[in-house]
Order: structure tokens, then sequence, then C-alpha cells
């Protein structure tokens, strides 16, 4: 049994003279937004020398230059920190699939990361498309290592009218309980208690049952959480109808994916939505990243919105125990957003965004 406890108390005690943290800016957008995500972590850090960073240039680039994804030494270096910044991953000159599976899928799996955290808040005054939802607050607990991401398929007679493609999702009963009682106990700890499962549990009879026989079991040990359950169907139908109604959310890998992007979008877009793939027992460093990927069409730019990369960033200082710190970065990060409401701030480049936030939480 790893010293939990011990590993977590250094870590705070580390906070309090240098973080170590890796960073791996990645591909595309990932580039740019990690470098204002940097900034704003610096400044609230209170300087450069309370941050030890080390940059890993993994992705397109490495690809091409050697063939490889995440050597294996690379991997056993990043143990070494604690925490990991990632920008985006996935670049079109690679085929898809190798830096998404062989990079981001791996470092997650590797790492342990089965809670995907994915917070989702609509801040007074940003737009939604969804006109005036009421009050949008909720997190979307992402289970990070099984589900129909770990690779369990193959393909028959590629390339012919006979094709077979399969995609088998595993889901454990080991993987399946620690996912859903973290999600109870955030649900316990928030105010309105209320956890719903989103699963598909008429059709994926298997998965289902067993996510949904899971919460039943772990909901009991939960006697103040209000227990709800959606289809993930009907779930896309609330996400935009009453988008109000979710508190904690959890669900599978594919399914958390496809959510947390709508959950976005509802919420004043993709370039706002932070996450982190967290290894709660503390044994590895979690993973801190924007929702979103590598942004292509806008690559290079300079009009990326660095804020998703920066709230992430506001997760990693909670998750090393620093709420202070974090909450000074989302009240930066509010700020920011209502000056963007009010036509006070208007069209900025991705950096003149990082120098605003890091200026407003130093
Ligand atoms: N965590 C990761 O590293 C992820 C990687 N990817 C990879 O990224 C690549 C592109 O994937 P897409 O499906 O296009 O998703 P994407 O999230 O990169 O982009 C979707 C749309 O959102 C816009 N967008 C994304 N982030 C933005 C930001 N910060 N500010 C303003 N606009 C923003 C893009 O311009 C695009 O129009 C692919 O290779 C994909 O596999 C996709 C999702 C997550
Ligand atoms: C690129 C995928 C591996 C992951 C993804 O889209 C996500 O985690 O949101
Ligand atoms: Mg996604």
């Amino acid at each position: 049994m790893p010293d939990v406890r011990g590993r977590a108390s250094a870590t705070l005690a580390r906070m309090v003279d240098t973080l170590r943290l890796a960073v791996i800016p990645g591909d595309g957008i990932g580039q740019e937004v990690t470098v204002e995500a940097l900034k704003v972590l610096t400044a609230v850090l209170g300087g450069g020398g309370r941050v030890a960073t080390t940059e890993y240039d993994l992705g397109a680039r490495l690809y091409h230059r050697t063939g490889e994804t995440l050597p294996d030494s690379v991997l056993e270096e990043l143990r070494g920190h604690d925490a990991i910044l990632l920008g985006a991953v996935g670049d079109p000159s690679v085929p898809s699939g190798v830096l998404e599976r062989g990079l981001l899928l791996k470092l997650r799996f590797a790492l342990d990361h089965h809670v995907n955290l994915r917070p989702s808040k609509l801040h007074p005054g940003v737009p939604s498309p969804l006109g005036d939802p009421g009050e949008i607050d909720f997190v979307v607990v992402r289970e990070g290592t099984e589900g129909p991401y770990v690779g369990n398929g193959g393909a028959l007679r590629v390339g012919t009218p006979q094709e077979i493609a399969t995609e088998v999702s595993v889901n454990t009963a080991f993987g399946v309980e620690r996912v859903v009682r973290d999600a109870f106990a955030r649900a316990a700890a928030r105010p309105r208690r209320k956890l719903t499962l989103v699963h598909k549990h008429n059709v994926l009879v298997h998965a289902g049952h067993l996510w949904r026989r899971t919460v039943e079991a772990v909901g009991a040990e939960f006697p103040d959480v209000a227990v709800d359950y959606l289809h993930v169907d009907a779930a896309t139908i609330f996400l935009v109808t009453d988008p109000a109604r979710f508190d904690v959310i959890v669900t599978d890998n594919l399914f958390g994916d496809i959510l947390t992007d709508l959950a976005a979008a509802v919420t004043g877009g993709i370039g706002l939505a932070a996450s982190g793939n967290v290894n709660p027992d503390r044994t590895t460093p979690s993973m801190f990243e924007p929702v979103h990927g590598s942004a292509p069409d806008i690559a290079g730019q300079q009009i990326a919105d660095p804020t998703a990369a920066v709230l992430s960033v506001s997760l990693l200082l909670a998750h090393l125990g620093r709420d202070d710190l974090a909450a000074r970065v989302e009240a930066a990060v509010a700020a920011d957003l209502a000056r963007r409401a009010t036509g006070e701030v208007g069209t900025r480049s991705t950096s003149a965004v990082g120098d605003a936030l890091a200026a407003a939480v130093g």
C-alpha cells in the first residue's frame, strides 16, 4: 500500500517551496495556450522561483523525428513530478489515433488517471447559445481508464466489403466502483448533493447494469445524495433544454468525452472548458489540460482562447491543496469574462488574454 498521505503532504510541503511541474505543450494550439497557463501559474505562485518546470517535446514533432510517441524513459521521468500540465495532442500530419492513443491515452492509463474531472459553469455575462438557461454549475466525473478507449478491438478483412471492426468497451467492477465512489464523494460535498448516472443500460446491458448496480450499492453509503439516471441520448436533450438540473454526472469514458464537449458549448464554448485527469490516490502525478484538442484550424494564429488551459491550472492548484490560489485564478477568469461581456475588452490575442489573467492573479 503506497504511503498516500505521506506523498500528499510532501507535495503540499514542496508547494510552499517549489512545485515540480512537467509541461507537455503538445500540438497545435496546445503550444500557444500552455504558455499562457504557465504565465498565470507562475504569477499566482508569486514568481518563477516557485515552480520548476520541465518541458517535454512530445507530439507530432517527436513522432516525425523518431517514430516515438511516449518513450518509456520519459514516462518514468514524468512520475517524478508533482503534476503535469498538458496542452493538446493530435496533428493532421500524423495518422489519426497515433498520438491520441500512443501519447494522451497512454499517459492517462499508465498514470492511472481514473477520474477525469470536467467542471461546467456558466459564468455571469457569458453568452450561452441557450439564451438564458438559468444557473449552470455541474461537474462531469468521467471514467478515464476503461470503456471503449482501452484499445480492445481489431479489424478483419480491412478495406474489403466484408470488413469487420470491433472496439470492445471494458468495464470492471473495480474500475466502475472507484469512479462512482469518487463521484458520490464529490456530490456529497456540494450544496445540491445530486448525482446523475448517465449510461445506456437499456441497450448496453452488460456494462450498463454493472454501472447501475454499482451506483445503487455505493449510493447506500451516501444517503444524503439524491440519485438520478438518464440514458445518454436523453442526457443530451436535458443538457440543452434544462442544464440547470445537473450537479454531478458520473459516466463512462466515451459518454463523458462527448457530453463534456456539449457541456462546454452551452457554457460559453470549448475555449473555456478545463479538465483534470486525476489519480485521487496520489500515487502518480495527475495531469491537467483543457477539454479541447489541438484545433489545427486555428493553430499558430494566436486566436485560441487560453482560458480553458488557465482554468486547468486552477484545478491543478486545488488538487495540490491550494484552494486559495485556485480560487484566485478562477476569480481572475470570472472577472475577465465579465469584462468581455460588457465590451470593456474586445478581441484579444491568445497572449494578451494570458497577460491580463497573469496580471490579475499576481
Ligand atoms: N485532449 C486532447 O489532446 C484532445 C485532442 N484532440 C485532437 O485534436 C485534433 C483536433 O480535434 P477536433 O475534433 O477538431 O477538436 P478541437 O477541440 O481541437 O477543435 C474543435 C473546434 O473548437 C475550436 N477550438 C478548440 N479549442 C479552442 C480554443 N481554445 N479557442 C477557440 N476555439 C477553440 C477549434 O478551432 C475547432 O473549430 C485531433 O487530432 C483530435 O484527435 C481532440 C480532443 C482532445
Ligand atoms: C483525443 C481523445 C483521446 C480524448 C478526448 O477527446 C478527450 O479526452 O476529450
Ligand atoms: Mg474530447
